[in-house]
């Protein structure tokens, strides 16, 4: 079903998570050919934005092939997040701004950004409002719950984004201070939903279609945000997207077109970022393909090892000839 963030059509009701280290141009474009509505860029410092740092600008390139995609922005002071909102407005082919209101991390919150300001539902107001007023481009807003189990202001956050101008809200069910522990809390995201008017993302723990069924009906959002479960797994967009849509399930991917995607993700990272940065960052990723999949363990350990385009394809042949032989052997066996 298709959904608007203020002018931007979005055509369908899964978003993908901002993610730091994952969700770069190359991981993006491989969610939105595996159905994504929405994707958004790992947090972009708003210093780093001023500063014009080579790496962070080079963070906000976009591919035509992204559309509808958002950039998200990390900062502590009004001056310098709306110099790096009017930047991302002016200077990016990105539709929409995400303001990042959600990370817990010592090193962000201590500059008073990220999940800091979720102890005041005022300075949400404020500082969404500098921004709201400074750009063109449609805003958004990606929070917490609140800072930790006494300090919850979720509804009085998420209405104080909206009043600031926000074009929609995505909701992390966990405080500050669980950080990705305990399970994220979805009675506190309905409350949310209840008195919200702006499109609602419903955010964490949807690890399944059936999942971000229940969001959406349970909850009450209007589209829900995936993050870890498709990190090795572009195909739960499809499969979410044609669950939420007509109710049946799709077939999980064969291990050998998981592989042929996570090659497709390293070549698109190195690309990107040339063969080495690109196949480095990939060594994160590689396990989260071959996760499930058996006989796989000493490929995951080589391909941590592994440096180069070309070297960490020659593990994934070599895996890939293995599991045929395997595969001829148990039909042999079978017969
Ligand atoms: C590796 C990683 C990096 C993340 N980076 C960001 C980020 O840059 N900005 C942000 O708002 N949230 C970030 N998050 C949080 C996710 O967007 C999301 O809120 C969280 O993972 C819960 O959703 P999930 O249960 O679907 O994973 C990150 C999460 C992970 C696992």
């Amino acid at each position: 079903m298709k959904w608007n963030i203020g002018n931007v059509t979005i055509p369908n009701q899964v978003v993908v998570a901002p993610m730091a280290g994952v969700t770069n141009s190359a991981f993006r474009i491989i969610c939105k050919e595996y159905g994504a509505g929405l994707v958004v860029c790992e947090m972009i410092s708003d210093r780093g934005i001023m500063y014009k740092n080579k790496k962070t600008l080079d963070m906000m390139f976009v591919d035509p092939r992204e559309h509808p995609m958002s950039i998200q922005i990390f900062g502590g002071t009004k001056e310098t997040l709306v110099q790096a909102a009017k930047f991302v407005d002016q200077n990016t082919a990105a539709d929409i701004i995400d303001i990042n209101m959600g990370c817990p991390v010592n090193k962000v919150v201590k500059t008073d950004a990220g999940a800091r300001w979720l102890l005041d539902p005022k300075k949400v107001y404020e500082m969404v409002s500098y921004v709201t007023d400074a750009v063109k481009k449609p805003v958004t807003v990606k929070m917490r719950t609140g800072w930790d189990e006494d300090h919850i202001y979720a509804v009085e956050n998420a209405l104080a984004a909206e009043r600031a101008g926000a074009s929609a809200l995505a909701m992390h069910g966990r405080t500050r201070k669980q950080m990705y522990e305990g399970h994220a809390d979805w009675g506190i995201l309905k409350q949310v939903a209840q008195e919200i008017h702006i499109p609602f993302m419903g955010n964490g723990d949807v690890r399944t279609p059936q999942d971000a069924k229940k969001m959406l009906t349970e909850v009450g959002t209007d589209a829900v945000m995936m993050g870890r479960a498709v990190e090795g797994n572009p195909w739960i967009l499809k499969q979410t997207q044609h669950y939420l849509e007509t109710g049946e399930l799709l077939a999980e991917p064969t291990p050998e077109e998981k592989v042929v995607t996570a090659k497709e993700h390293l070549h698109r990272l190195v690309e990107l970022k040339g063969d080495y940065i690109g196949s480095h960052e990939f060594r994160g990723q590689a396990g989260y393909y071959l996760k499930g999949i058996p006989h796989s363990a000493r490929t995951k350990v080589a391909l941590t090892n592994a440096s180069g385009e070309s070297a960490m394809d020659d593990i994934f042949d070599e895996f890939l000839e293995k599991n045929e032989q395997r595969k001829a052997r148990q039909h042999r066996i079978a017969q």
